[in-house]
């Protein structure tokens, strides 16, 4: 990746205000996601986070403001168009097909996502098998990137719990995520468990995705990200680097009253 690639704004939000009758769950938030980055957005409970992802994944609609990803803006724009330009977010385990195995889990994502039309695929064309020997590379290039190799004929109902989290991940990288959307991506993981995983993420980062992530796990948080926003009653209270962010005031304040260790300091 080039150092201006690096530096280019992939995703914008800008003035974002989500109001849910009287509440206002999201309140003028803006921030800019870097190409390359690992950018993280953290806050108390019930600060806003989630709502953040459900409007730039377009699950629900903003009462104001913009989200443009690249030069377009995806505000109106169905998830699965949105999906389709590269904002993807993770697979819930709840979505997997548990008689399936691991490698066909991946192979159908891909497929789904695939160009290749139903009627190529009936006829059995050169397109269509020209789409097989590709989702069966790419399925590869996943599962070993993901580690999840050793596992691939497995059945999904078989897996451990921290496989399944890396299958709905792998599920997204079928679809070929320009930014990968990673909704607490370290909850319930013991020490081990969340050190892997921490390793996973930037392996993903290295080939060149943005990761965008909601995250409690702060010891997780401070490690990973190269920026983070800090959200609290829905506006932004503060944004930089982890190291900024464990000593500005403002968010020592916003997490008083929570376990110290919360912070990571
Ligand atoms: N569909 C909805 N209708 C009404 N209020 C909602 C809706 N979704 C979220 N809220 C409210 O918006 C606020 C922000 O919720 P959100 O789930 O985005 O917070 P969060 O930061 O993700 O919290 P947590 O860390 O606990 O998951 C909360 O007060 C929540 O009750």
């Amino acid at each position: 990746m080039s150092d201006s690639n690096a530096t280019s704004p992939i995703l914008k939000v800008s003035g974002l205000t989500k109001r849910f009758g009287g509440l206002t769950a999201v309140n003028e938030v803006s921030f800019s996601v870097n190409n390359g980055q690992i950018f993280t957005v953290i806050g108390p409970n019930g600060a806003g986070k989630s709502t953040l992802f459900k409007l730039i994944g377009g699950f629900i609609r903003p009462s104001e403001g913009d989200i443009r990803f690249e030069d377009r803006s995806l505000v109106g724009m169905q998830p699965h168009d949105i999906a389709r330009l590269g904002v993807v977010r993770t697979f819930q385990e709840t979505t997997i097909f548990r008689e399936m195995t691991t490698r066909e889990t991946v192979e159908t994502a891909f497929h789904l996502q695939c160009k290749a039309s139903s009627f190529g695929a009936f006829f059995n064309s050169r397109q269509a098998r020209a789409d097989d020997a590709e989702a069966r590379r790419c399925t590869d290039a996943i599962l070993k990137l993901l580690r999840l190799d050793h596992v691939q004929h497995e059945q999904a109902k078989n897996l451990p719990h921290g496989y399944l989290r890396s299958l709905g991940i792998a599920m997204a990288m079928a679809a070929r995520p320009r930014i990968l959307l990673l909704d607490e991506p370290f909850a319930g993981m013991n020490p081990e468990e969340t050190d892997a995983a921490v390793e996973m993420v930037r392996r993903i980062r290295d080939q060149g995705i943005t990761i965008m992530l909601v995250e409690h796990d702060m010891r997780a948080v401070m490690r990973i990200s190269d920026r983070i926003a800090v959200i609290n009653f829905g506006r932004k209270i503060a944004e930089g680097s982890p190291h900024d962010i464990q000593n500005d005031p403002a968010v020592i304040d916003a997490y008083l009253g929570q376990e110290d260790e919360e912070l990571g300091i």
